[in-house]
């Protein structure tokens, strides 16, 4: 089915609203990308990259004569956002967002959609540790999931339009009840978010000595958690706000389990965590074959053999055996 919008409006600029106005532009899928956001700055960095037509701070402008609406902010500012464009939205638009949290958004969003708009709630599964307008790319959603939690009286051809559009940007689509997403989210996505804020933060709460070691010594499994630690604090901040019930249940769970690990540490049963590992091992090769992930070792870094190092790095005492 070709998609195309008269008048796409983004409210937020980040990392996805930009990834969205570059994607949407590519595909040809709106007459007009009109942008606008809170901080002129933001704006200015918006209109310097090209990313839409229209460039304003005033919400209720960018989103008149707009037949899809896209609210692209941190979860917290949906809804100061709704209550200002609610009454400038047209019937007939689609009014969807990019939140990581969907309940949430539905009860604060819902309300105040007047009759005759289509309030599609959205969420590509698809993002980066980075943020701002400068950090959008448009092949952000290739290949990617992107979930959407319609209410049953929508109509379906609204619903139709709206999985085109994501289609068309390349993403596999799936709707979905909004507290179903959530739990599911909560263990995918929330949790390991988490996990890293906590143990890059133990890690700066280690006595200076033992901080420096850690840093010098991170090319480790300590740096795959520093990457998504390092995720945008504000956008985070609202998740775990705003999927409380979801992430307390899914943390109680993941609680209970690491009490079996510690347990088997403690004990010394190798068994339990040989087939432990062995169990988490083919979950992360089928994502691999999902096409979700890809094999390559040491992602985000140069794959071709380190340079041999100018003198051995061990001197071996007593010569022999294959492991030196
Ligand atoms: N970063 C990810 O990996 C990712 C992935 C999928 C979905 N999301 C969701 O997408 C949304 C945006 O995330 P992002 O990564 O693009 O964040 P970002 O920080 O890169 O961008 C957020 C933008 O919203 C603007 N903004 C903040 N408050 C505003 C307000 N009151 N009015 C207008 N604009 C305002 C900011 O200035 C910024 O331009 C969030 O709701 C997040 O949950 C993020
Ligand atoms: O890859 C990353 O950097 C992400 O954290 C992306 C990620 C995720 O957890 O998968 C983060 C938040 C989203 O709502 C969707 C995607």
């Amino acid at each position: 089915m070709s998609v195309k919008f008269r008048k796409l409006a983004l409210i937020g600029i980040g990392l996805i609203g930009s990834s969205i106005a570059l994607a949407a532009r590519r595909q040809g899928l709106a007459e007009v990308i009109a942008i606008s956001t809170r901080k002129s700055e933001t704006l200015e960095e918006a209109r310097a990259l090209n990313l839409g037509d229209i460039y304003t701070l005033d919400a209720v402008e960018a989103v008149r004569g707009a037949d899809l609406v896209i609210l692209c902010t941190p979860v917290g500012a949906y809804e100061g956002v709704i209550k200002t464009i609610a009454g400038a939205l047209e019937p007939g638009a689609i009014l969807s967002d990019v939140g990581s949290v969907k309940a949430h958004v539905v009860k604060v969003v819902g309300p105040h959609v007047p009759e005759g708009v289509s309030f599609i709630p959205g969420h590509p599964i698809a993002g980066t540790e980075h943020s701002g307008p400068s950090a959008g790319f448009p092949e952000l959603f290739a290949g990617r999931w992107c979930v959407l939690t319609p209410a049953a009286d929508v109509p379906a051809a609204q619903v139709d339009k709206l999985v085109g559009f994501w289609e068309a940007m390349g993403s596999h689509v799936e709707c979905m009840d909004a507290a179903h997403h959530d739990m599911v989210l909560a263990i995918t996505s929330h949790i390991p978010h988490l996990i890293a804020y906590n143990i890059v933060g133990t890690v700066a709460d280690l006595e200076t000595a033992t901080q420096s070691e850690v840093i010098k010594f991170s090319a480790s499994g300590f740096r795959d958690f520093t990457r998504i630690a390092a995720s945008d604090p504000v956008m985070w901040r609202d998740v775990f706000l705003t999927n409380k019930e979801a992430v307390l249940e899914m943390l109680g769970r993941f609680l209970e389990d690491l009490s079996v690990l510690q347990r088997a540490v403690r004990t010394g049963d190798g068994p339990a965590l040989e087939a432990m590992f062995a169990r988490t091992r083919a979950i992360r090769r089928s994502i691999i074959s999902a096409g979700q992930e890809t094999a390559a070792a040491d992602f985000g870094r140069p794959h071709e053999a380190p340079p041999a190092p100018a003198a051995p790095l061990f001197v071996r005492e007593h010569g022999g055996g294959d492991d030196a």
